[in-house]
């Protein structure tokens, strides 16, 4: 059974949220909230697929409402539908240059309603595969250098205002140049898929991801993981690419596909940028190809 959408209904009188629950309750998971304030707090510790908000309520009203979703990253891709006893064009206009995507007047027609709900929610699941594609890389399938600029930079700052730690690391694939020329660009290809998904499938946490940093290389991007945390996960790495046992003859340091890694990590927020991550950690992985390659190597910042 497909997951049920769930939409806020935000309107300070009860008779409009009963009749509204009632429209959309039976094919949506539906909450309610009385107030601007309360929807502010609502959307920030629940992920909602929409939400149809009433104009004129005491306290903040929509408009503001709207203001401050669009503001927060987490909450501005949210579609919201105005619902409102305001039913002249310039309020319907204003709404709509504010961001709403849809102005619904009151008193309302529930079968329109329960229309313009489904094709907002229908616009949504679209834009939402759109973002997705375009955060996956196509030949490995993992996140994408685009998926790491936009993740690691809400991490670095994320850990900078908690002064929790934040460890990065970069990996390459040891003599790739050598594999390609040895058994061909499509046995590369496919080396890199293979490499990419086992190192994908260590991370067990929801907040750690693995990205294709671009040709032969990948990074991680730990959360609360501290430098002696980051090295034991590394070496999980390292052991999931030995454990694939693809043959590599051609290489000058095992018999086998390896990799190596660089690591830096943050903690308590002694990292400028996370650029400064991303190039300590390319540091840690040059000194680990000059010890020998098939290494682990943590910087210290
Ligand atoms: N098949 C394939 N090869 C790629 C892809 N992206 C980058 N490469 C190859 O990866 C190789 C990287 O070579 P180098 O940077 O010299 O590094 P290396 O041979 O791995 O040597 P070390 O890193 O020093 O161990 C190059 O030959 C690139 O053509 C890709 O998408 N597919």
């Amino acid at each position: 059974m497909p997951k049920k959408a769930k939409i806020l209904i935000v309107d300070d009188d009860p008779l409009n949220r009963l009749v509204l629950e009632k429209t959309l309750g039976q094919d949506h998971d539906v909450f309610l909230v009385d107030s601007g304030e309360k929807a502010l707090t609502f959307t920030k510790s629940n992920q909602v697929d929409l939400i149809i908000l009433d104009v004129v309520m005491p306290g903040i009203d929509g408009y503001e409402v709207l203001v401050q979703l669009k503001e927060n990253p987490i909450t501005q891709s949210i579609p919201i539908i105005f619902i409102s006893a305001n039913n002249s064009h310039t309020d319907e206009a204003k709404g709509l240059e504010l961001g709403a995507m849809d102005y619904i007047t009151k008193p309302f027609n529930a079968s329109i309603v329960k229309v313009r709900v489904r094709n907002q929610l229908l616009i949504k699941q679209k834009n939402d595969l759109l973002e997705m594609l375009a955060s996956i890389d196509g030949l490995t399938e993992i996140p994408n250098r685009r998926y790491l600029d936009e993740n690691l930079s809400r991490e670095w700052r994320r850990s900078k205002r908690n002064g929790s730690c934040l460890s990065v690391l970069l990996m390459d694939i040891d003599h790739f140049k050598r594999y390609n020329d040895c058994y061909g660009h499509r046995a590369g290809d496919e080396c890199l898929k293979q490499v990419a998904q086992a190192l994908a499938a260590q991370c067990e946490r929801s907040t750690d991801f693995i990205a294709r940093y671009g040709g032969e290389e990948f990074a991680a991007v730990l959360p609360d993981v501290n430098k002696q945390q980051a090295q034991a996960f590394a070496q999980k790495l390292r052991k999931a690419v030995h454990d694939l046992n693809i043959e590599h003859k051609a290489s000058l340091n095992a018999e086998h596909i390896t990799i190596s890694i660089g690591i830096a990590s943050m903690e308590n927020g002694n990292a400028s940028a996370e650029q400064a991550l991303l190039e300590q950690a390319d540091l840690g992985l040059y000194a680990a190809k000059d010890a020998g390659r098939d290494q682990v190597f943590a910087v210290n910042l």
